[in-house]
């Protein structure tokens, strides 16, 4: 032991993800303890069993719940404006359509570098307070060469999670001119933005973009090194959830509406599922098939998709309150989901999961255990929150 580590004791239910130390797939220890530092997890077990010697400072959970902090797989989180107006409408019977997302292109376009910076900012400590230690963040609301590539430098400030989505929606200049802006994204984007991101993603949806544009950009990605994940099935059933399993896309994102044929090409790939029932409430849709996924084998994750547009909330566990009360996932399912799940989505092992040697980002509960999360709906029962170590 380290005079420098902190060891958190007093744990009612430490949700560890990890089967092997504790009951069930959330490796649930009761009555337990954590050790952290230099970033890391250091040590984890019964409070009966600290390591002799365990020095530096103590946190006492009182009887609280602790669980890995939530991994946001899928956000949209460099923009300008709002869209409050068209969410107004919906709400009255307005059908949300992708051509919505050129209202926050031309308020992005018009937003100084600083003033994007200053909204996510203000957004991941939003996401911080309820949980939330890791978010991706895509562009997306630019859709020229320079706005893309300086939406990318604006979110990799804040996260090193970043994805370039060169094909969000076509924008106005190519109007009617679909095809020429993935060769635009192809020939010039790709190239200036690569080196900017993590991964490279589509909107392969009715009203963005066709199968064979999506698979277009998402190659020209690869063939710049980055990793593709998908939009997917969204708004239609479609073609996005098999385009991601064809290129061994990382995730595909929303798929609330797959076929069979979907489900078992999913559970027969490598590709995460990553459900966002938070957009699903905000425009009225149905919500996807997580119990039919789940119980094909198909690995889910569980993600907040905050955006002015579809869903402006980055609470994860609003999203774990819809997954479990309107996607018959269990508490467990819809945990582990925001936070190993999410791991897995973006291809990290150092995160999601409590164990020894793994980034010490944790969020202590409020509340005796993490099942509170779904039981009590809107309430915020975030008390404390690590990341790499660092109470936040
Ligand atoms: N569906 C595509 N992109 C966003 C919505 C974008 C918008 O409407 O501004 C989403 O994930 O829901
Ligand atoms: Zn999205």
């Amino acid at each position: 032991m380290n005079s420098s580590w902190t060891v958190i004791d007093n744990i009612a239910t430490l949700v560890t993800n990890d089967p092997t130390v504790g009951d069930g797939t959330l490796g649930v220890l009761r009555d337990a303890a954590v050790v952290i530092g230099d970033g890391v997890v250091q040590w984890v077990g019964p409070c009966s069993a600290i390591p002799e010697g365990a020095a530096g400072d103590r946190h006492d959970a009182g009887g609280r719940a602790v669980l890995p902090g939530f991994v946001d797989s899928h956000s949209h989180m460099v923009f300008g404006g709002d869209r409050a107006e068209e969410f107004a409408a919906r709400m009255t019977g307005s059908e949300y359509k992708a051509g919505g997302i050129r209202t926050t292109i031309a308020a992005t376009r018009a937003a100084s570098d600083a003033e994007l910076s200053a909204n996510m900012g203000r957004l991941v400590a939003e996401a911080a307070a309820s949980g939330t230690t890791t978010v991706e963040c895509k562009s997306g609301y630019g859709q020229t060469v320079v706005d893309e590539r300086r939406s990318l430098d604006v979110a990799a400030g804040h996260t090193a999670e970043t994805t370039l989505l060169a094909a969000h929606v076509t924008p106005p200049e190519y109007a009617g001119r679909v095809d020429d802006y993935v060769a635009m994204v192809v020939d010039e984007m790709i190239p200036a933005c690569a080196d900017g991101a993590r991964w490279i993603d589509v909107f392969c949806e009715k009203g963005a973009f066709d199968v064979d544009q999506s698979r277009a950009v998402l190659q020209a990605g690869m063939a710049a090194g980055l990793t593709p994940r998908v939009h997917g099935n969204q708004l239609t059933y479609g073609a996005g959830v098999q385009l991601a399993v064809e290129l061994g896309a990382a995730s595909v994102d929303h798929v609330t509406y797959t076929t069979d044929a979907d489900i078992e090409a999913l559970a027969a790939g490598d590709t995460v599922a990553t459900v966002l029932p938070g957009a699903d409430f905000c425009t009225r849709n149905q919500y996807p098939n997580a119990r039919g996924m789940i119980d094909a084998g198909v690995t889910v994750a569980l993600a907040a998709d905050c955006n002015p547009g579809t869903c402006y909330t980055t609470s994860i566990p609003f999203c774990i309150a819809l997954a479990v009360r309107d996607m018959r996932m269990s508490p467990d399912e819809a945990v582990w989901a925001a936070t190993a799940g999410g791991a897995a989505s973006l291809r990290r092992t150092d995160i999601g999961a409590l164990r020894v040697g793994m980034r010490a980002d944790l969020t202590m509960l409020n509340a005796p255990s993490y099942l509170h999360l779904a039981y009590r709906p809107g309430v915020q029962l975030v008390g404390a929150v690590y990341k790499d170590g660092v109470l936040l």
